[in-house]
């Protein structure tokens, strides 16, 4: 249940049989046997449970690490066939947002949003940024989007982790990327800014026709948001489907065996002193 072929030139990803490890670098494979076309433009939400295989497979599309076996294509080309140079040029035109972006914590917010612009920039101006922001309305516009622009001279140690998240997002705003690749952008926050954040990512990715491939736990909104849904589990796809032929059926087998079991322990009936976290 693979992606429809498409035309390979017209691709951002080519991936065919592709097997890879977890950046952590176990010896298990974390993906097996992916197969995945992704056209300019397509917008898709990876699901499944927990250790599927999900940040995995971002951090593959981000080329962040070579994969084990099978063919893999961004734009056309095989990052890793590059030299180092040529592939640092690609992974330019990739943006990943991990779940807990790596923000230096006594950064100001503007610098670090800024930071975005990096591969834009030449040395010298890069340098001159850090000391006077090159273009602070920029970053101001890029976190109003996320309705954090009140946060643009604080410091980053600073922020809450649903604040951090949303700076790592108004980064992802300043990038040149054609392919936007999130990891739980939702995992610290309310419903509200939920939704906000799941729109300001699309509306972006569908005014630069970048590709958007968007990991998220929260299932209902992967329905309500995207057309297309990705399913892995235990490193393998699942399935890869328009929305509407995605039925309940499919993500109660997706999730199986995820839920507590029946004879779990109920929360009443837990000791006082597990309710409160006390160490026996
Ligand atoms: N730091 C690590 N080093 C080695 N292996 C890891 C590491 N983190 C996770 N793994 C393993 O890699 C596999 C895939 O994990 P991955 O983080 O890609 O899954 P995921 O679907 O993103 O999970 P989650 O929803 O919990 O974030 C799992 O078997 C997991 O146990």
């Amino acid at each position: 249940m693979s992606s429809t072929p498409r035309a390979a030139a017209a691709l951002v990803y080519r991936l065919d049989g592709v097997d890879a490890h977890h950046a952590g670098g176990t010896r298990a494979l974390a993906l097996r046997g992916i197969t995945l076309h992704v056209a300019p433009g397509e917008q898709l939400a990876l699901i499944g449970p927990s250790g599927a295989g999900k940040t995995t497979l971002l951090a593959t599309l981000a080329c962040a690490h070579r994969p084990e076996a099978g063919t893999f294509e961004a734009f056309g080309t095989d990052p890793w066939a590059l030299a180092e140079r040529e592939r640092h040029r690609l992974r330019a035109r990739l943006f990943l947002a991990p779940q807990t972006p790596p923000l230096p914590p006594r950064q100001r917010v503007v610098t670090a949003v800024l930071a975005a612009r990096l591969p834009q920039w030449n040395l010298w101006q890069a340098l001159v940024s850090l000391v006077k922001p090159r273009d602070p309305e920029a970053a101001y516009r890029a976190l109003a989007r996320f309705n954090l622009g009140e946060k643009l001279y604080a410091r980053v140690d600073r922020l809450s982790g649903g604040e951090r998240q949303r700076c790592g997002l108004a980064r992802l705003l300043l990038s040149n990327a054609q392919a936007l690749l999130v990891d739980e952008p939702l995992s610290a926050l309310d419903p509200a800014l939920s939704q906000l954040t799941l729109t300001t990512l699309q509306q972006e990715a569908s005014a630069r026709n970048a590709a958007l491939v968007c990991s998220l736990h929260q299932v209902d909104l992967a329905l309500a948001h995207f057309n297309r849904i990705v399913a892995l589990k235990d490193g393998r796809l699942v399935f890869d489907l328009p929305r509407a032929q995605v039925t309940q059926a499919m993500i109660d087998a997706l999730y199986l065996n995820e839920q507590p079991p029946a004879n779990a322990p109920r929360e009443d009936d837990l000791p006082a002193k597990l309710a409160v976290g006390a160490c026996l």
